[in-house]
């Protein structure tokens, strides 16, 4: 008897969850026997149901929404004795993980990947004591310029929308010190941001850590110096054609186990949220959940 837990978050994505429920669930009872549908109503709702979903030992857990409803969903599964295998639809506006694990921004494409049934493992990324991500960290004041960013600003303007704010906060950054405990060695200097990647795409751009796999058990880190003007510029053409880790402004290193702090009362940007005060601790947890993703040919 195979059971598939769909949950739906109705307010993402311009509420497209709903539209495309039937579809879901249809994809879903081809290969299980009972698909049960849940409906989130506020926060914690996506984690509560994937946890409800790993104690019952449903086989499967999809989840309809944007990176916030994944992202909420993740954190109800990791390091759980008993974990579904996991797939999702986007809804988002972003969509870094499913950009990473190339699953179709069209709902309809990404529904068929649930139907044809390939799973494949996936890391995911822990802060010591307090929660799980699947993209990024982000420590900087340019960082907490996202939080500025309005529900109307992402709808009309999408992933641009966090550029502008990012655009506007660099104008007047002054850089922080920053100290990164990684694997048994030390980074210490001045930075403006710190970007730890799990996956390639981070803020919608592919190319950010191009070389990034999604279960290479590595945390991609970019530290961006102190910079000088004519120098910063080389950064934008860098970052699309997947060259940032070789910009001279950028310090990049990879690392599965992390202790960062600062001199400055900074908060760490988890996934596009606002999370909590430095200092933190990060590890990766390898292949920490099976994730439909499209069969290659
Ligand atoms: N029924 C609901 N009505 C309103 N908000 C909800 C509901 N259910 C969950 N939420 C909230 O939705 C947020 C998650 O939204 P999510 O990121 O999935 O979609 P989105 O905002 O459209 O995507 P993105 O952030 O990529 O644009 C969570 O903060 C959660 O509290």
């Amino acid at each position: 008897m195979r059971r598939a837990m769909l949950i739906i978050n109705p307010s993402s994505g311009q509420e497209k969850g709903l539209q495309f429920e039937e579809e879901a669930v249809v994809a879903l009872e081809k290969q299980h026997d009972e698909v049960f549908v849940k409906y989130t109503e506020g926060e914690g709702d996506a984690t509560r149901f994937a946890e409800e979903a790993s104690e019952h030992r449903y086989d499967t857990l999809v989840s309809m929404g944007g990176d916030g409803t994944i992202n909420e969903s993740v954190n109800g599964l990791a390091e759980k004795d008993y974990k579904p295998a996991f797939g999702f639809v986007p809804l988002g506006t972003v969509n870094d993980f499913a950009r990473a694990l190339e699953i179709p921004m069209n709902e309809q494409r990404a529904i068929k990947v649930l139907e044809q049934g390939h799973t494949k493992p996936v890391d995911i990324g822990k802060i010591v004591g307090e929660r799980y991500f699947m993209n990024v960290l982000a420590v900087g004041a340019i960082a907490e310029a996202t939080y500025k960013v309005t529900p109307e600003q992402k709808s009309r303007l999408g992933p641009l929308a966090y550029m502008i704010e990012v655009a506007r906060a660099m104008k007047d950054e002054t850089p922080f010190d920053l100290s990164i405990d990684f694997d048994g060695k030390q980074w210490e200097g001045k930075a403006y941001l710190v970007l730890v990647a799990l996956t390639n795409s981070v803020g919608g751009i592919e190319s950010f850590a191009e070389h990034a796999e999604v279960n290479d058990g590595a945390f991609h880190v970019f530290i961006m110096k102190e910079f000088s003007l004519p120098k910063v510029a080389k950064l934008i053409p860098d970052l699309f054609r997947g060259e940032l880790k070789s910009n001279e402004q950028v310090e990049y290193f990879t690392a599965s186990d992390m202790e960062v702090s600062t001199s400055l009362d900074l908060v760490v940007n988890i996934d596009g949220d606002e999370g909590m005060p430095l200092p933190f601790e990060a590890s990766v947890l390898h292949n920490e959940l099976n994730v439909y993703v499209p069969e290659k040919e």
